[in-house]
């Protein structure tokens, strides 16, 4: 039963479906830390895409199919618009993807080039392609707008939260990347709607986090300030976060007060030891950005604001062969060996 993914939840997921479009996304692996007791990591890589927004798609795609839309579009970071694309060719649809020029990780730009989208680039940041997608809806309404202002997405992406429950019921903590800003709030929404059916008691603080040149909702927090301070160019090598203007905001600030959580913002340093030690201590490869949220859980543990024995999850949001530059920043040894010799080689370096 466990295998049907996000549509285990069909009920608890709002709206009619005249087909389900699906690539059986979700029912990703919870994977215990071997070095936190109370550790885990929610390894979102291992969705058809190798993102979580796969989880969102389906919904989003199986509602454009089931109002009749023959278009749809979407602005990203790189992420959104690889699911998009297999989504959108799965359901026999066109896509349109609108990306910021030269700032999307090459193995995105790939997938979306290989499941057949149409890529509009836009010289500036993911900001810029987001606005030109809200403009285009106002204007073209036969394409089907599919960013996380898009309600369906937050639907399908609120199964995480169903997931970790079923898994090891409700944890203390999870630890959520921050980018456009709909995921915190998606899986918050899971545990709230849990709590509601009286399925739980309580919900787990949710804790978002930024890169430090892309943290407008980070330093919201840090400064104890109602709204985020928007950053006009974004910077961090996490480009699936480097966004400055968030559209689900709001939603992000909601979920992270009403949950006694709060944000914080992490360097590019920490984020790209966060991927190496996730990689070389735990065995499990995720992107900067996802690696973004161990870097958040490490600083906490080092600053005494997380205690190890609360139960806490942290979302890894993309599989590492997304960015294989970012991959290359980790040093490894490499060396180039006489094949007559490897044995020597070996002994040497033991
Ligand atoms: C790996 C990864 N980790 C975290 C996020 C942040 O999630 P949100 O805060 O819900 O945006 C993204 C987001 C990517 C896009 O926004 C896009 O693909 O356009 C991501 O790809």
């Amino acid at each position: 039963l466990r295998g049907k993914g996000v549509w285990r939840y069909k009920d608890l997921i709002a709206g009619e479906y005249k087909r389900i479009v699906t690539l059986n996304e979700g029912n990703t692996p919870l994977i215990k830390s071997s070095n936190y007791e109370n550790a885990y990591f929610k390894f979102e890589g291992a969705n058809p895409t190798g993102s979580f927004k796969d989880r969102g798609m389906t919904v989003a795609i199986s509602s454009a199919v089931s109002l009749g839309y023959k278009v749809v579009v979407a602005a990203s970071t790189g992420n959104t618009a690889a699911s998009a694309a297999a989504y959108a060719s799965r359901a026999g649809l066109k896509s349109y993807i609108v990306l910021p020029k030269g700032k999307v990780a090459i193995g995105k730009l790939a997938q979306s080039i290989l499941y057949g989208a149409t890529i509009l680039e836009v010289d500036g940041s993911f900001d810029i392609a987001m606005s030109s997608v809200m403009k285009l809806y106002k204007e073209l309404k036969i394409v089907y707008p599919l960013n996380s202002f898009n309600p369906w997405r937050l639907e399908g992406q609120k199964t995480i939260a169903f997931e970790i429950y079923e898994d090891i019921g409700v944890p203390d903590n999870v630890i959520v990347p921050v980018g456009n800003a709909g995921n915190i709030y998606a899986i918050w929404k899971g545990f709230t709607e849990l709590k509601s059916a009286g399925i739980i008691d309580r919900t787990p603080r949710m804790i978002g986090v930024q890169a430090e040149g892309a943290s407008p909702i980070a330093r919201a927090f840090e400064k104890g300030l109602d709204k985020p301070e928007f950053v006009d160019t974004p910077e961090t090598v996490a480009t699936a976060i480097r966004i400055g203007k968030p559209v689900n905001w709001k939603k992000a600030i909601k979920a992270i007060k009403n949950s006694r959580g709060f944000a914080i913002s992490v360097s590019d340093n920490e984020i790209l030891d966060a991927q190496r030690q996730l990689a070389r201590r735990e065995g499990i490869g995720a992107e900067p950005a996802s690696a973004a949220a161990y870097a958040g859980f490490l600083k906490l543990v080092n600053e005494k604001r997380l205690d190890t024995n609360e139960k806490t999850v942290m979302i890894l949001t993309g599989h590492a062969l997304k960015d294989p530059e970012a991959m290359a920043k980790s040093e490894a040894k490499r060396i180039l060996v006489n094949p007559e010799h490897i044995d020597k080689v070996v002994l040497g370096e033991l």
